[in-house]
């Protein structure tokens, strides 16, 4: 099968005609697998059945059903520690590294066992993503807490705890956790969160560093300036670093360039202004996954590689000693790591307003396990996951069982013409800010996670029952 011009493109054998993005093509074989978007022990066994970890889809949907994520455990572990070993390799000799997993991505006990078992460190951003992190024994100077409205509760509970380090976002915010640092007889280490007005390229709602949202303390407005002056007056909090942040989905260094040359000339001010120099330098997240064929993400090793080269080079040219440098990946740690298993209900051919006919295939889940198609209009692929087939590919939209029409979960692909119900789909790159962002629209309940490893599989964060959503309700 041939590539045919962008924007319209025939699925032969079903006479399907629809308009699609101009990098969708049709597969050679529509079995394969895209190389770059599957967890790392995925392939199709012998049978022509998808396997993950040694066990196959078929006998996972059996034992725990579907919609259900499944996490290929070795993956996560390994892209954890990858970006570990990178950091702590690019930064040997100069100030250090430290990596702390984003728990926005995905939180469980289990993966903050995981996290803390394999050296890493681990940013919070609500009471609950904290108290996730201590169940699961990570210790609290490993932890990190963030939000632009952290309620007094929880910044005493992480004050209490002793955690590592409180991420200041507001004026009002170092009042706050000054006060409840004197309340318990602490001094607590704190960063300051910086708004260094980079325009990062990618998606409106995720860019977090440009001047009019709700993030941080401007760098040109002088609010980051002055908040610094306030911490550093108060001898409850003891500032460790500046902190920024510039986005999500991110595929190019230059906006990580501009961000850690402003926030380390301001590094710099701190210490000829005040005569105080900052141990460390927090640089944020954000690094992009592979979600179809058109992205193109950057190694561990290159980001780290990149990143000490710019932070060296600065800071040379500023006269600063290197600071520690921590970073916060949360996606590319747990993205790739997972694929969504639904279960196929209906099939319809539905007539396209400029003509021809689309394919619309409904599974068992959809928004409420998957918001970022509707949300950001995120692109995802597919697969036909239960067996191989060796029917012509059809133009695809994969959707779910929702009361929306947006309720979208793959917007397009190439799928094998003889779909039936009961047939599984597998959904590649869920693992991050999926089940995290998941909800109980339309009285859903949530999938299951299901780990898999060396040819076992066990859940760690169960299906959400009926029963669950039923005992909300007071009546
Ligand atoms: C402060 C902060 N750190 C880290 C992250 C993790 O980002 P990502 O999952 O894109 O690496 C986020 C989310 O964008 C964030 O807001
Ligand atoms: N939820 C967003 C990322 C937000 C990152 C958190 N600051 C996404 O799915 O792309």
């Amino acid at each position: 099968m041939g590539a045919h011009e962008a924007g319209e493109l025939h699925s032969p054998g079903y006479g399907h005609v629809a308009t699609v993005p101009g990098w969708l093509r049709p597969p050679d074989d529509v079995n394969d697998l895209l190389p770059g978007l599957w967890a790392q022990t995925v392939h199709r066994a012998g049978d022509g059945v998808l396997q993950i970890g040694g066990v196959s889809v078929n006998d996972l949907a059996a034992e725990f059903g579907t919609p259900a994520f499944v996490l290929d455990e070795a993956d996560f572990r390994s892209r954890a520690t990858a970006f570990r070993d990178a950091f702590a390799s690019a930064f040997a000799g100069v100030g250090g590294a430290d990596v702390y997993y984003a728990g926005k991505a995905f939180l469980c006990t289990e993966v903050a066992r995981w996290i803390a078992e394999d050296g890493l460190f681990l940013d919070t951003c609500s009471g609950g993503e904290l108290a996730v992190a201590l169940r699961a024994g990570v210790p609290p100077e490993r932890i990190a807490l963030h939000g632009n409205n952290k309620l007094e509760s929880e910044i005493d509970r992480a004050v209490a705890a002793g955690i590592g380090r409180i991420v200041i976002d507001s004026m009002i915010e170092i009042e706050r956790v000054a006060a409840a640092a004197e309340r318990h007889g602490k001094v607590q280490p704190v960063f300051i969160r910086v708004t260094v007005g980079v325009e990062a390229h990618t998606h409106e709602y995720v860019s977090t560093a440009h001047e009019d949202q709700k993030f941080g303390l401007s760098l040109a407005g002088g609010d980051a300036a002055q908040a610094i002056a306030q911490v550093l007056a108060k001898p409850s909090l003891k500032l460790l670093g500046l902190h920024s942040h510039i986005g999500s989905q991110i595929f190019d260094t230059q906006g990580f360039e501009v961000s850690a040359r402003r926030l380390l000339g301001l590094h710099a001010s701190v210490k000829r202004d005040h005569g105080v120099e900052l141990p460390e330098i927090d640089l944020g997240g954000g690094y992009g996954i592979a979600y179809t064929s058109q992205h193109d993400p950057l190694e561990a090793k290159l980001i780290a590689d990149q990143l000490a080269e710019i932070v060296v080079r600065e800071c040379r040219g500023l006269e600063i000693a290197v600071p520690r440098v921590s970073v916060e990946p949360g996606r590319a740690i747990a993205g790739p790591s997972t694929f969504t298993l639904y279960q196929i209900g209906t099939l319809k051919d539905v007539s396209m307003d400029g003509g021809g006919v689309r394919r619309y295939v409904s599974v068992d889940g959809g928004m409420s396990d998957n918001i970022r198609t509707a949300l950001y209009d995120a692109d995802y692929s597919c697969t036909l996951a239960s067996r191989v087939s060796d029917a012509p590919a059809a133009l695809s939209r994969v959707v779910g069982k929702h009361c929306e029409s947006g309720d979208i979960v793959v917007r397009d692909e190439f799928l094998p013409g003889d779909l039936v119900p009961g047939d599984l789909l597998a959904v590649p790159g869920t693992g991050a800010y999926c089940r995290s962002m998941a909800s109980q629209y339309n009285h859903v309940p949530r999938p299951p996670v299901v780990a898999v490893r060396d040819g076992k599989a066990r859940v760690i964060v169960r299906r959400e029952t009926e029963d669950d959503i039923l005992a909300l309700d007071v009546f």
